[in-house]
């Protein structure tokens, strides 16, 4: 059995002025073993975050199921960590405080916390930073803390919303990198939603490529690019080629919401 198992999901939301019913999610069944890293890409508004969200528990399903271990999804749990684009650290708490706070948030129970926040800290290379404030951090850094945060409790899946959507193309890349290394460590399951077709297939096992009107998976694609991976794959042919399959993919939805706006 697959670690994740969504069957039949379907999100329904209500459009903010006139309250009309419209499905962000519909028919969406997606398997994904323990161990895989999945990226999400597709246009905006076809329910990339919302499939996220769903899988953390955080927005309530209209039809269909979640599973996670056999364990059916019905709000978040600690078997499951997020993180978001923008790193929602807790500004008055310094690096090893806000990883601390995660860890007392879910009850840790693995033992002492300050060694357990200072052990993720250092594996996101931020050992001498540690007593650090946000403020005094870039953009990259936040986001590794952020990361450490989601670590340190040790979840089963790792859920990731545009976690690098917010910083510059360079820093973006070397995160992406940092990622695949922090993760070949133990391999956990990962859920990683962006807008970039080089980060989605740099990452990933499987990309789920997701449609519009309503959200639904159109196609998913296996890579089987080599690992461990560096920046160097992305001159490969191999590369290049999910590269174009991927463009082709956004090209066509971008033509087919033009063609919306045309007849509206
Ligand atoms: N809480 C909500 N209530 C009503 N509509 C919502 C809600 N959240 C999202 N939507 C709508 O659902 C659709 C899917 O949104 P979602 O954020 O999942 O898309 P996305 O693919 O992640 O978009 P983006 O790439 O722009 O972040 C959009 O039309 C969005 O406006």
């Amino acid at each position: 059995m697959a670690q994740i198992e969504i069957r039949d999901l379907g999100i329904d939301y209500r459009k903010p002025k006139s309250n009309e019913v419209f499905s962000a999610v519909d028919d969406v069944a997606l398997s994904i073993e323990k161990g895989e890293f999945v990226t999400i890409v597709g246009s905006s508004g076809c329910g990339k975050s919302t499939l996220l969200m769903a899988a953390a528990g955080l927005v309530n399903l209209s039809r269909g199921s979640i599973r996670i271990d056999g364990k059916e999804v019905t709000g978040p749990g600690p078997d499951r960590a997020v993180v978001f684009q923008e790193a929602s650290l807790l500004p008055w708490r310094s690096v090893r405080g806000n990883v601390k706070f995660g860890l007392e948030m879910q009850r840790w129970n693995g033992g002492d916390l300050n060694e357990r926040a200072m052990q993720m800290i250092r594996l996101v290379g931020l050992g001498r930073f540690s007593d650090y404030h946000p403020h005094q951090l870039s953009g990259g850094m936040r986001q590794r803390v952020n990361i450490a945060r989601a670590l340190a409790v040790d979840p089963e899946v790792l859920l990731m919303d545009e976690p690098f959507g917010a910083l510059d193309a360079q820093t973006r890349e070397i995160m992406g990198t940092e990622l695949l290394r922090i993760w070949e460590r133990d391999k956990k399951t990962a859920l990683f939603v962006t807008h970039d077709i080089d980060e989605a297939i740099f990452l990933a096992d499987k990309i789920v490529v997701m449609g519009r009107n309503p959200g639904h998976i159109k196609e998913v694609i296996k890579v089987d690019l080599p690992r461990p991976r560096d920046e160097a794959v992305l001159d490969s042919e191999d590369f290049n080629n999910l590269r174009r399959r991927l463009r082709a993919h956004l090209a066509e939805d971008m033509s087919s919401m033009q063609l919306v706006q045309e007849v509206a």
